[in-house]
């Protein structure tokens, strides 16, 4: 069933991926602080995630929201993490409770886990034969303050979720590349989600019956050290690309039948 949808942070690169798949399957109120360069489905409301009472106002008859609004740098600093990644999401979570909002779906990073690929461990970890998996069960282990944000958010929404019973997803979103995995980067292979992978995964976000996840947003990479197990139970995630079907930018291998 179609869902009514508060897109936040709808003018960047998720959330191109999100509404190239997604454009037509549910009723969008996009937000952004920055307006659109070109068409999009539904209204769209200037308005920064910090402005509490444009939140506020977006939220209304919203049944999910999937909130990618933030600062999606690895190495911004913590003035901006702070006020765009951890305020801005808290500001976001207390005001989809006090509109009655079902779900909120957020966008957390590889970098809250990022301290696991210790020298010991890597380049191999990134490599097909290394069976090394991080499941969504580990506490994070940021790699920046990036990733601490991503860590606070997610542990906001732990806290949404068992004070105020709002249904919460945050996916560990990888590597998103436009067309084909990352070139000459083991790393962006290895944690690849493709675009169309993407708006599936946040489509499952969405329609599924669950209470608080974590789950890892990657494609069915063959160097993954992600599990995706946990999205395709909780989520029904069934991720179609996968980084080793490509060499450079082409596609070079078709799955199974
Ligand atoms: N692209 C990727 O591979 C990954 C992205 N993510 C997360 O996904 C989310 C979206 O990332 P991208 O689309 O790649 O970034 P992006 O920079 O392309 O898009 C972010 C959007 O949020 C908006 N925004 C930022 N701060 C805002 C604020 N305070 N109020 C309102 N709007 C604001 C920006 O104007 C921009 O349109 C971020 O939270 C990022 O941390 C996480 C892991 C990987
Ligand atoms: O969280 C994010 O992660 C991706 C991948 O990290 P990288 O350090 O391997 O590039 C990054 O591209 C994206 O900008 C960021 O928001």
């Amino acid at each position: 069933m179609a869902q009514s949808v508060l897109l936040t942070g709808a003018a960047g690169r998720v959330g191109e991926a999100i509404l190239g798949g997604l454009a037509d399957d549910h009723e969008w109120r996009l937000l952004d602080r920055n307006p659109p360069t070109d068409d999009q489905p539904g209204e769209f409301v200037v308005a920064d995630i910090t402005d509490d009472d444009a939140v506020r106002e977006a939220m209304d008859g919203i049944d999910v929201v999937i909130h990618l609004a933030g600062d999606p740098r690895p190495e911004a600093p913590w003035d901006s993490v702070l006020t765009n990644n951890i305020d801005g999401t808290q500001t976001v979570f207390e005001a989809a409770v006090d509109a009655g909002v079902e779900r909120v779906v957020f966008a957390s990073s590889n970098h809250a886990v990022g301290n696991y690929e210790t020298d010991a461990r890597t380049p191999e970890l990134y490599r097909e034969h290394d069976d090394y998996l991080l499941d969504g069960t580990e506490l994070p282990r940021p790699s920046n303050l990036y990733g601490v944000s991503k860590a606070a958010g997610e542990t906001l929404g732990r806290y949404y979720h068992d004070e105020h019973d709002l249904s919460v997803a945050c996916v560990r979103i990888g590597n998103l590349t436009e067309g084909h995995p990352p070139i000459d980067y083991e790393r962006g292979q290895a944690m690849w989600l493709s675009y169309r992978d993407c708006a599936h995964l946040f489509d499952r976000c969405i329609r599924a019956d669950y209470g608080y996840e974590i789950v890892y947003g990657i494609s069915d990479n063959d160097r993954k050290y992600y599990s995706i197990e946990r999205a395709r139970e909780a989520l029904g995630y069934d991720p179609q690309d996968n980084s080793a079907y490509y060499d450079g930018e082409e596609r070079v291998a078709e799955p199974d039948a």
